[in-house]
């Protein structure tokens, strides 16, 4: 178990700052995302906490003590990748195994670690067997068991459940968390998938071409995201150009679609360039007749589109004043959805938030 410090790193390819001056604090234990688009940096600080790259400046420590110039199989990380790099020719035993031998630990204690391990992973029975004997979220377990039969001071997971389904990957998500919290390993896991990043992580580090854009607990980040860029990536948002009339402390008063409206201030202030950051599942239409009265976060709508999804409808809704709004509406307990051209009253929930506009 270690905390992770990366302070001021920059990396740069052919010359080129892919990082620049970047520091992010992994708490010791852990679960710790870094979420971002293809190509904003994600890998790279992986392969800058693992050692497989040096940062042209700046310095990374585990537990206090710098690793910046240690070499990667002299950092102690346990890593688990998207295509698992299994040994195609080893068996299941001998794959987890390979850590161990190679820090020449003794066959009695390797036979104890691995059984262990194969068994946390619940592939006891499979030692024998070859990885292409495996199904995907076998192999995937193996990976795991391998990472973690070191008792390494830090797991590291690059996309390792990308390759799954998307049923088999939900069940990895908890399997995966659990055992992490078994085993109270600093981890670090890099994904593009936001759902992944909420359900999974203590803390989410959304990055944006390089920079860290913020570090939060899922919840925060998801209702009260800095900027529309993190709101727009942590979930579905309208983002909503709105006129603030006034904010006092932690309440931004501002009209929309000439209606007044409450939201958290989020941390804007008066001068600001804003949108109101309204998720789908914030906004409810409301039973005829229950929004006659009019008042404040009511909205009339005309409904433009609906689209069943399972479990919920989507509808989509034309504001007075032309801006468009999609809200999610739960289905069961016989719940109808408006047909499309009606005129309805929506509610906004005040848990809103204002987002500064970047
Ligand atoms: N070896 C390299 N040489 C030059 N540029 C590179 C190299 N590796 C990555 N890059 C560039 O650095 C940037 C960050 O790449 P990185 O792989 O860290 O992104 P990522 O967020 O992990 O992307 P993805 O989700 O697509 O894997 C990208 O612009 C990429 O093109």
């Amino acid at each position: 178990m270690a905390r992770i410090d990366i302070d001021d790193v920059v990396v740069t390819y052919g010359g080129r700052p892919v990082i620049d001056g970047q520091s992010m604090t992994i708490p010791d234990g852990c679960f710790f995302t870094i979420l971002g688009p293809s190509g904003c940096g994600k890998t790279t600080f992986l392969r800058l906490i693992a050692g497989f790259l040096a940062p042209a400046r700046g310095r990374v420590a585990f537990a206090g003590r710098d690793v910046t110039r240690l070499p990667a199989h002299r950092r102690d990380c346990g890593m688990v990748f998207q295509d698992y790099a299994l040994f195609p020719d080893r068996s299941v035993f001998e794959n987890v195994a390979y850590g161990l031998r190679a820090r020449h630990v003794p066959e009695s204690d390797i036979r104890r670690r691995v059984g262990a391990c194969l068994e946390r992973v619940e592939l006891a029975g499979f030692a024998d067997r070859l990885p292409a004997a495996l199904s995907g979220g076998q192999r995937q377990r193996v990976a795991l068991a391998r990472a973690l039969v070191i008792e390494p001071l830090v797991l590291l997971l690059d996309e390792p459940l990308s390759a799954l389904d998307a049923r088999l990957a939900a069940g990895m998500q908890s399997f995966v968390r659990d055992i992490q919290r078994d085993y109270g390993v600093t981890t670090v896991f890099v994904t593009h998938d936001q759902r992944m990043a909420l359900t999974m992580s203590d803390r989410v580090a959304l990055l944006r071409a390089g920079g860290v854009e913020q570090i939060a607990s899922p919840r925060e980040i998801y209702h009260r995201p800095r900027s529309t860029y993190a709101a727009d990536f942590l979930g579905a948002a309208n983002l909503l150009a709105v006129d603030p009339d006034g904010i006092r402390g932690e309440v931004a008063q501002c009209r929309l679609s000439g209606a007044r409206l409450a939201a958290h201030a989020n941390g804007c202030r008066p001068g600001d360039a804003v949108r109101l950051c309204i998720r789908e599942e914030e906004a409810r239409i409301l039973a005829p007749g229950a929004g006659d009265q009019g008042g404040d976060n009511r909205l009339a709508a005309t409904v433009t589109r609906l689209t069943f999804l399972g479990e919920a409808t989507r509808v989509e809704l034309r504001l007075q004043g032309g801006a468009a709004l999609r809200l999610i509406q739960p289905n069961g307990f016989g719940a109808t959805a408006p047909e499309p051209g009606s005129a309805v009253t929506v509610e906004i929930s005040p848990g809103c938030c204002l987002v500064r506009e970047v």
